[in-house]
């Protein structure tokens, strides 16, 4: 039974684990090597308490129960006694590997840990890993981790199958919705459709065949309209295999399949301009900082969240 959780690193993905887990019922122990990063967490979970109460989005228990259940660290040694430990600390494998050395050193024999990384490799992450080898699991939450469902889940080589089964089934009774990946390939799932779809936007805009305004609307009004109800199968299904056969034949030999550096990509991020943490990037966001444009986002998207959860009969997980 996962009754505790420990989260270590609370940046950008670590704290949104943490307040998933604790808005749903759960202890979680939350470490950083950074004192102040920890600190802003701290300050982040009451003010995102205020926003989804705003929105509407209502939790079982009260602000004070829930900040309660939160313990801020600085001692990864206080993580000994979970259930289960989400590593989400900087993207680095040699400091994840030397995280997981001493999780494997300190955590009780029964405990689960797991990684949050986006791109390395489970099984490089978990090669000093001895006693809890049959325990370790990669699991892939999407930012922002305390809104969007999804948990791409991944066994290790000698992962238990129960240890699987009570990873995911508690996953989904805290909101998400879990995917098994089968096999470890670079970038598991997700990332590789999302790097896919955005190789083709980008050729499509450096070719000068849309603009960027434009290219928005294609994916929030078209495709990515139907992305929130239907998968691409289902809308492979509604749209005809035998259309879809065309098409695929059709496009392709025609859509971006190079490896291929984008100037228009390159030469923002030279110049400085790497999206809404300079204030600019393919669109500008004058005056405004980070957090109020991370909060804006965070609302829409909490709405959509509530609507997702009404199309599945309340539930997240249909
Ligand atoms: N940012 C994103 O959109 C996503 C990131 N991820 C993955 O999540 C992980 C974390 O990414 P972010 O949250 O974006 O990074 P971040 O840079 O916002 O946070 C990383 C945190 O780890 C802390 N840290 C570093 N060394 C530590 C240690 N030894 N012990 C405890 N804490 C330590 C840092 O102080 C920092 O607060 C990475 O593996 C990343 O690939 C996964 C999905 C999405
Ligand atoms: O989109 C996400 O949240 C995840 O797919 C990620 O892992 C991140 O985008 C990462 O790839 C880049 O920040």
């Amino acid at each position: 039974m996962i009754e505790k959780v420990g989260v270590i690193g609370s940046g950008t993905m670590g704290f949104g684990i943490a307040f998933q887990l604790v808005s749903n019922g759960t202890k979680v122990i939350l470490v950083d090597s950074n004192e102040q990063a920890l600190r802003f967490a701290q300050l982040k979970l009451s003010e995102y308490l205020k926003i989804f109460k705003e929105e509407g989005y209502l939790f079982k228990d009260s602000d004070e129960a829930i900040m309660q259940r939160i313990t801020f660290t600085t001692t990864i040694s206080e993580v000994a006694n979970c259930d289960l430990v989400i590593e989400s600390a900087t993207e680095n494998l040699q400091l994840k590997k030397k995280i997981f050395k001493e999780l494997d050193q300190i955590c009780h024999q029964q405990a689960i840990l797991t990684s949050n990384t986006s791109s390395l490799k489970l099984s490089d992450i978990t090669k000093n890993v001895v006693h809890h080898k049959e325990r370790v699991l990669l699991t892939h939450f999407f930012n922002p981790a305390h809104i969007v469902p999804l948990v791409e889940l991944l066994k290790g080589h000698e992962t238990q199958q129960t240890v699987y089964d009570e990873v995911a089934q508690f996953m989904e009774d805290m909101g998400k919705v879990t995917i098994e990946v089968h096999k470890e390939v670079p970038g598991l799932v997700a990332n590789r459709i999302q790097t896919a779809l955005a190789r083709e936007a980008l050729a499509l805009l450096e070719d000068g065949v849309i603009s960027e305004e434009d290219l928005e609307k294609v994916l929030f009004a078209g495709p990515g309209f139907r992305y929130a109800s239907s998968g691409i199968l289902k809308i492979m299904d509604f749209g005809g295999l035998d259309v879809w056969r065309i098409v695929l034949a059709q496009l392709q030999p025609e859509i971006e399949s190079n490896v291929r550096k984008f100037d228009i990509l390159e030469e923002k991020v030279v110049n400085g301009q790497l999206g809404v943490k300079s204030s600019s990037g393919f669109f500008d966001y004058p005056g405004k900082g980070l957090d109020e444009l991370v909060i804006a986002r965070d609302r829409s998207l909490i709405k959509q969240l509530k609507t997702f959860k009404e199309m599945n009969g309340g539930k997240i997980n249909a």
